[in-house]
């Protein structure tokens, strides 16, 4: 008897234990069940369609955009599906920008600040800093973007330009074959360096990668994952979490290098050398509208203005190169255009370039059929509010993409073809009836409201001068086997670009 009593006991409490085990794992799959009724059916969220599997977790997108890389493509197939507003995740929703650049971006009542986290690295610098904040950066940067400004800053993009011109002859006399997306990243980072810190990165001196700027590039996709991992991970458990990897060794360098280079010059004063101004002595100058910004804000703004203005430009001239290479009677018309205006490659200037019709089409074209920054920062939405007639909550996660944006059908016609003639005025013989319905107020590349680029004169002023120039002073093919270069790009808010080499010849009369 005793031996049975003690059978049942024991099996009474592997039962009390495992029965209490049971229940709560029944009571927990259960509130999941619940939670996830709520928000396909009952979340303030739950009228906008998506996919269910994004309705109930936010992991599938987070994964698509941060880990794949595929946002931009599944975005722009989530829109032809489920129309200009869609569900990415139980809070998240993903507006096109024929509404959401002028109702979110540029909605005055409601703020709209960047998500939280999302600029983790510059918590101090102007892309992540709140409302006030911001304010006060940007109108302390403001006059160092100013059509003036470019203006004084065309001599540092010219020279560039012009070294890069040097050293590309050097490799065409060598019948070198060139990585043309490597080259524009040596000018551009050489600008950028230049115009922030007064000190180019000599880049194109060297004819090869500084070590921060290589650490710049290929931090993409770490930046990436990082942002990934913090979406569920607190900073400082992740930071913890990451201690002695090759992540936390990229990064600590990579800030080690800004601070110094930043203090460096700041230990200058506002005006260093020869009365030029560089963006350091707009950040310094304390009487400026701004204020003046701490030495905490200007470290942590100068490399965010240094990547900021240098990979983006590269983007965009490099996928530019390829849709003329792939284009040649595109290519022909650009040329000839510009060939027969300028005799002297010194005549290409920034203001000459702004009547060169051809070229001008087909950078807006390049930035609408590939956006450098393919989606802009999530917002999130700090009161309740409308957008194009609909409620939504506050506490929405509102991405608007670029990308999906300019390749909707609904805003332009055949989206996916490089059609430049599309941005000529309808006076133009070559434009064409359809190009009338295009509905030109959704292309912004450069976002809107009040957080746009503040770097769109300075962007444009340098993609012109730098093609016009290239263009001047060579011509180019693609090599074969490269013409799905752009298609299988990934992207991690800006593209994964890989090399794209050409055959250069030097012009004769160049
Ligand atoms: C083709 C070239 C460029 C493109 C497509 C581009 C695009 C963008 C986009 C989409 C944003 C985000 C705006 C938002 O959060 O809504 C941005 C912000 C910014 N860009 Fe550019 N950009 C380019 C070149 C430049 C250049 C040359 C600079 C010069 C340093 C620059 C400096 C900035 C800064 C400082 C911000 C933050 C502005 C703020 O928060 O107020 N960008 N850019």
């Amino acid at each position: 008897m005793p031996v049975i009593q003690d059978f049942r006991l024991r099996a009474n409490s592997w039962i009390g234990t495992y029965g209490a085990l049971l229940l709560a794992i029944g009571n927990l799959v259960l509130l999941q069940l619940c939670i996830c009724v709520y928000r396909i059916w009952f979340h303030p969220l739950s009228k906008y369609p998506g996919p269910a599997i994004l309705k109930v977790v936010s992991f599938p997108w987070i994964y698509t955009t941060l880990i794949k890389g595929t946002g931009p493509r599944s975005i722009l197939e989530l829109h032809r599906k489920c129309g200009k507003i869609v569900r990415l995740g139980p809070n998240h929703l993903a507006v096109d920008g024929s509404i959401g650049f002028p109702q979110v971006f540029g909605n005055r009542k409601v703020d709209h600040p960047k998500l939280p986290g999302f600029f983790i690295d510059f918590p101090n610098a102007i892309i992540g800093s709140n409302r006030e904040v911001h304010r006060r950066q940007r109108r302390q940067l403001n006059p160092a973007f100013s059509d003036l400004a470019v203006k004084e800053q065309e001599s540092i993009v010219t020279r560039y330009v012009d070294l890069l011109l040097d050293k590309l002859s050097e490799q065409e006399a060598l019948q070198k074959h060139v990585n043309i997306v490597e080259w524009l990243n040596f000018t551009t980072f050489d600008v950028i360096g230049d115009l922030t810190f007064g000190e180019s990165f000599h880049s194109l001196e060297q004819s090869g990668y500084h070590p921060w700027v290589l650490n710049i590039v290929n931090s993409v996709r770490i930046a990436s994952i990082a942002r990934f991992l913090l979406w569920y991970i607190p900073p400082a458990v992740l930071s913890i979490g990451l201690k002695g990897t090759g992540i936390m060794k990229l990064a600590h360098e990579a800030r080690f290098y800004a601070k110094e280079k930043a203090l460096a010059r700041i230990s200058l004063g506002p005006v260093p050398k020869d009365g030029r101004r560089d963006f350091m002595t707009y950040m310094l100058n304390k009487e400026q509208n701004g204020g003046g910004m701490s030495e905490t804000e200007i470290v942590a703004n100068s490399p965010f203005l240094v990547g900021a203005g240098s990979e983006t430009i590269a983007t965009a001239l490099s996928s530019l190169f390829f849709h003329l290479a792939s284009n040649p009677s595109i290519y022909k018309a650009v040329a000839d255009e510009l060939r027969s205006k300028f005799h002297s490659k010194e005549d290409i200037t920034v203001q000459s370039t702004t009547s060169l019709q051809h070229l001008n089409a087909c950078i807006e074209e390049t930035l609408r059929i590939y956006p450098p920054v393919c989606e802009s920062p999530p917002r999130i939405s700090l009161a309740d509010g409308v957008v194009d007639g609909n409620y939504i909550p506050k506490g929405t996660i509102i991405t608007v993409s670029q990308y999906a944006t300019f390749r909707n059908p609904e805003h332009f016609q055949e989206p996916g073809s490089f059609l430049p003639q599309r941005w000529f005025p309808p006076s133009h013989p070559l434009f064409e009836d359809r190009f009338q319905s295009d509905n030109k107020a959704a292309f912004k590349p450069f976002s809107f409201g009040a957080r746009d680029c503040i770097g769109k004169r300075l962007a444009y002023a340098e993609m012109r001068v730098l093609a016009a120039r290239f263009l001047h002073v060579f011509d180019f093919d693609m090599l074969p086997n490269q013409e799905d270069w752009l298609n299988k790009q990934l992207a991690f808010v800006i593209w994964d670009k890989g090399p794209l080499y050409i055959a250069l010849q030097r012009r004769s009369t160049s």
